[in-house]
């Protein structure tokens, strides 16, 4: 188990799956949530505090092996994040001495589970399928991006705007990101995905994340794209994304869709009285 050095200030981890990058605090046994926006906001800060994607908090939950919330470096929160997941799910399985888990989210119930290839494996649960095809050509009819009927909206506990194009690598990931993110269309804003048709059951990912910005690997965004491409014929239901930091495996299942990935564990650390006195 972590070691939380209550003398020493509040223990956290750094983890990341294919560069998609954590900080993880393991509340449990400490009464309940510690962290804030501003906590998550501070820490998120990548020259002033730790730096991370998302924040995950580990809390006590009767009837599961924890409970687990998530905080975006900007300081909002997400209902879903599929990497965090898998990250949390290789600490406690390591601390429990097991090769399967539960954890309760905002999406639910997730069980988790390591591969005999050592992947670590979430079922994510069923996609809620908002719009198959937007009509937001009307937000990017001024550029080039080939739209083939408008991009799909998939929900997996957070949303997700998943765009079809002929080349990922082209596309001005900051600038077409951070404007469907903020689009009207999504009043809780929303993570953005450009992803390119590379084999039958390959895709090429970029994504840009709601609250974070562009990075490496996004869990549930690899979930929402194979879904889309499934829906859309491109693929069937087993795919693999290829993203900045690595690769991550979808196969959408009738019981749910499993992300299977890499997880590594990179420092630990306590934080100050100072980063405390923003919780
Ligand atoms: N990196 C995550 C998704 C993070 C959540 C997102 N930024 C949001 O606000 O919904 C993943 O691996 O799923």
């Amino acid at each position: 188990m972590m070691d939380m050095g209550a003398s020493s200030g509040l223990g956290f981890m750094k983890m990341h799956g294919a560069g998609n990058d954590f900080v993880v605090i393991d509340s449990r046994g400490r009464g309940g949530a510690l962290v804030t926006a501003g906590l998550a906001r501070g820490l998120g800060d990548r020259h002033r505090g730790v730096g991370f994607d998302q924040l995950a908090e580990i809390r006590d939950q009767e009837g599961a092996d924890c409970a687990l919330d998530f905080w975006n470096s900007d300081g909002s929160r997400s209902g879903a994040c599929g990497n965090a997941t898998r990250c949390v799910s290789d600490y406690l399985m390591r601390d429990l001495g097991r090769d399967e888990v539960t954890l309760v989210t905002a999406r639910g119930r997730l069980h988790a589970r390591r591969r005999e290839d050592g992947l670590v494996a979430v079922n994510m649960g069923a996609p809620q399928l908002l719009w198959s095809e937007i009509p937001l050509a009307r937000a990017m009819e001024t550029d080039s991006l080939p739209l083939e009927g408008g991009p799909s909206a998939v929900g997996m506990g957070n949303p997700h705007c998943v765009f079809f194009v002929d080349d990922a690598e082209a596309v001005d990931l900051a600038g077409r990101g951070a404007s469907v993110e903020t689009d009207p269309l999504f009043p809780e804003r929303t993570n953005v995905e450009f992803a390119s048709l590379i084999g039958p059951d390959r895709l090429r990912l970029r994504v840009w994340e709601r609250g974070a910005g562009i990075t490496l690997a996004c869990g549930s965004g690899a979930c929402a794209t194979a879904v889309a491409a499934a829906r859309r014929g491109l693929t069937g239901r087993q795919v693999r994304l290829e993203m900045d930091g690595g690769v991550l495996e979808v196969d959408w299942r009738d019981e749910g869709v499993w992300l299977s990935g890499p997880v590594a564990r990179v420092f630990e650390g306590h934080l100050s009285p100072e980063m405390m006195a923003l919780a």
